[in-house]
């Protein structure tokens, strides 16, 4: 029979009494089980994952001893991990419990289906805790011999008031370390000399932006082996960093004779097709020598590509050990590269290379757990560079920039690293999807109700009536028309991948009738009572499919999209189509054999997390129906910014948007204190 327990059933002192000791809780429901129980019933409710509660059994077993808190805690530092923090902040814990743990918000105690009692969410239990007895929890953790402080391998770390698995405490001490070194190495450059080519290069902004942000992102990615350009969409980021290529290779030509050896990545294959394109673009609008141009990289990869990813481990082929062999690399879509990924890329970056890092820093953080991008960008729309610095920028490019930032900002390590372009060149002045991105970034939710009332022609909300709201599939169907068509007329896979492209469901959720599991379903049955699918579920042709793991063997990578079709060159049978570079072609449809693909899901419709590094010519943006805690300011501006030219946002909840707009996420995540606190900077 399986026990519920009741509030106050599981105190404080039960959670701290070591097991065998007489717990605070009822006779049946005892010591170690009475904690396995709860964590069960979490489980249960869908709070945890079955993942958090296995390892807190499983590390219970190698110490038995263990005391039902500390196996809480293990359960929550893994809870935390899923929802993209690298560890539990104790102390935060205790006086948010419900904002850090983001259960369910609200109710504070939920009432179980069979009505044997009620069960209390991990935000009720720690909120009995009391914060004061943050001292008595790390006493507790630093008792297991489970849990070190990072000398000894153990696997849980708990360092101050935070608990970590291991293996994300290394990352991120490494990921610290390794870009505390890189910002540490002086370059050799002679810079001095590269500022007439500079300015020729950024010649045509100088008549209409002042101060010239893409000039001086580009100055300091010349003065320094580690630079961060973040920017919204269509800032210039990929301008910038195309004229700042071109430059050094003009340099190393110049001067040794030989080209930089140089790269592109992206964390996904679309985010890397896409860099591809506008790298492209950027070069044909700059004049160059034809060796100048030749030297250029023209093509992006993925970073697990560069590194060597492996199928049968998770350690990739290029490390500390086996260095990649570069000059200089430029990831772009930063904020998608999730702790442990920044972490293998520093360690495999020959320390001499340049590394530049273009991302829009108030998009949603990675899927995997981390924030790296957020955390070196944090503040950084306020000018607080270096005196130094400062006389360089206006050296090289004449501007006198004013310190924004308070003289607070010298303990800031990251401050003569990170810079920050402010003007859009993808929307219009008149663009409702600009005006739309600004409010929701800038928290204006007042300015977000006004939007829909001013006449913009690139967006609409559409109010639902519920989940089957004829409405929506309508606009779902139409939507899809072009693709649907070009799909049965049987035409150019490539073609068709493009009609695809141009139009995307997005969804805040993933679970339930507003997420994409419930609406991919219900496009899917309208479609095939329409006739223009065969079948809902398995493979069909038109079923567009995302790739959910990583498969280095295939080249196919988490994110990467492809279409199901019949196949002429194999006797009409089912292929799926991903785009792929080609050196001739400049891009082809390649086809792979659906049965080999184990790692997809239908993509009629997907989360806006998985969007991260694409982007549509029109997007419908599904909201839940009710305020979630996944509803947030970065996740409705990343859904908004995805669209090209028109963004359509429907929810059968009035206040979804202002509710997400109100709302910001914190990562837990530590790398600027660890970068602080190497460079002997205090706060
Ligand atoms: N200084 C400029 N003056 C005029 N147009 C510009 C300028 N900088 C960039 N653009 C144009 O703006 C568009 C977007 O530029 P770019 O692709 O470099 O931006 P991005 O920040 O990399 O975009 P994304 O957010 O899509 O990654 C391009 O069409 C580009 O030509």
């Amino acid at each position: 029979m399986k026990h519920r327990i009741s509030p106050g059933q599981l105190s404080f002192d039960s959670l701290l009494e070591e097991e065998g000791a007489p717990p605070d809780i009822t006779t049946e429901v005892t010591g170690s089980l009475a904690i396995d129980e709860l964590l069960d019933q979490w489980v249960e409710m869908q709070w945890l994952r079955p993942l958090d509660a296995h390892l807190a059994r499983f590390l219970s077993e190698h110490e038995p001893t263990m005391s039902p808190l500390v196996r809480l805690s293990i359960a929550l530092v893994s809870h935390q991990l899923g929802r993209g923090h690298v560890c539990l902040d104790l102390e935060q814990a205790l006086t948010d419990a419900d904002a850090v743990l983001s259960l369910p918000p609200q109710e504070r105690s939920v009432r179980a289906a069979d009505g044997m009692g009620v069960i209390e969410t991990p935000a009720h239990v720690l909120a009995r805790l009391g914060v004061s007895s943050v001292g008595l929890w790390t006493e507790q953790l630093a008792a297991s011999p489970l849990i070190g402080d990072g000398r000894a391998s153990t696997p849980l770390v708990l360092e101050q008031q935070r608990l970590y698995l291991y293996r994300f405490w290394r990352c991120e001490c490494d990921v610290a370390l390794q870009l505390g070194r890189r910002m540490n190495i002086s370059d050799s450059l002679d810079i001095a000399l590269l500022g007439p080519r500079l300015a020729e290069l950024f010649q045509r902004n100088a008549d209409h932006v002042t101060p010239d942000w893409q000039q001086l992102a580009c100055a300091l990615a010349l003065y320094q082996r580690l630079t961060v350009i973040s920017g919204g969409p269509g800032t210039g980021k990929t301008t910038t960093v195309t004229r700042l290529l071109a430059l050094l290779q003009e340099n190393a030509l110049a001067s040794e004779g030989q080209p930089l050896a140089i790269r592109l990545v992206a964390p996904t294959g679309k985010a890397a097709a896409r860099l591809t394109e506008s790298i492209g673009r950027a070069l044909e609008r700059l004049t160059l020598a034809p060796e100048i141009r030749r030297s250029l990289p023209a093509e992006a990869t993925t970073l697990h590509r560069l590194l060597g990813a492996r199928s049968d481990s998770r350690h990739f082929r290029h490390d500390r050990q086996h260095p990649l062999s570069l000059d200089l690399l430029v990831v772009d879509e930063a904020s998608m590269v999730d702790l442990e990924l920044m972490a293998a890329l520093l360690a495999a970056l020959p320390d001499q290379a340049r590394l530049i890092l273009l991302g829009d820093k108030d998009q949603l953080a990675s899927v995997e757990a981390g924030a790296v991008l957020g955390d070196l960008c944090q503040g950084a729309e306020r000018v607080g560079y270096s005196d130094e610095l400062m006389t360089y920028l206006q050296t090289m490019t004449g501007t006198c920039l004013e310190r924004e930032q308070p003289a607070a900002s010298a303990t800031d390590p990251m401050r003569d690293h990170v810079v920050v372009l402010r003007q859009s060149y993808r929307f219009e002045a008149g663009s409702g999807i600009g005006r739309l991105a600004e409010c929701i970034n800038a928290g204006d939710t007042a300015g977000v109700r006004r939007l829909w009332s001013a006449g913009y022609e690139d967006i609409a909300w559409q109010r639902l009536s519920g989940p089957g709201d004829r409405q929506l599939i309508g606009l779902i169907m139409e939507g899809y028309r072009n693709y649907l068509e070009l799909m049965q007329q049987g035409g150019d896979p490539l073609e068709i991948l493009d009609a695809l492209g141009r139009f995307q469901v997005l969804c805040a959720l993933r679970r339930g009738p507003w997420g994409t599991e419930g609406l991919n379903e219900r496009i899917a049955e309208a479609m095939e009572r329409e006739g223009l699918i065969a079948a809902t579920s398995g493979w069909y042709a038109g079923r567009p499919v995302m790739i959910t793991r990583n498969d280095p063997q295939l080249a196919l990578y988490n994110g990467d999209i492809g279409i199901t079709l019949p196949d002429s060159r194999a006797e009409g049978r089912l292929r799926v189509f991903f785009e792929v570079a080609d050196d001739q072609k400049g891009r082809r449809a390649r086809a792979v054999l659906p049965g080999r693909l184990d790692s997809v899901e239908t993509a009629w419709a997907m989360t806006v997390h998985k969007s991260q590094g694409s982007e549509f010519e029109r997007i419908l943006f599904v909201l839940p129906d009710r305020p979630n805690p996944i509803l947030t300011r970065e996740l409705v501006y990343t859904a908004v910014t995805r669209a090209r030219s028109h963004c359509q946002l429907v929810s059968a909840f009035d206040e979804a948007l202002v509710h997400a707009t109100a709302r910001r996420v914190h990562r837990a995540s530590h790398i600027r204190e660890r970068l602080q606190a190497a460079a002997g900077l205090s706060s």
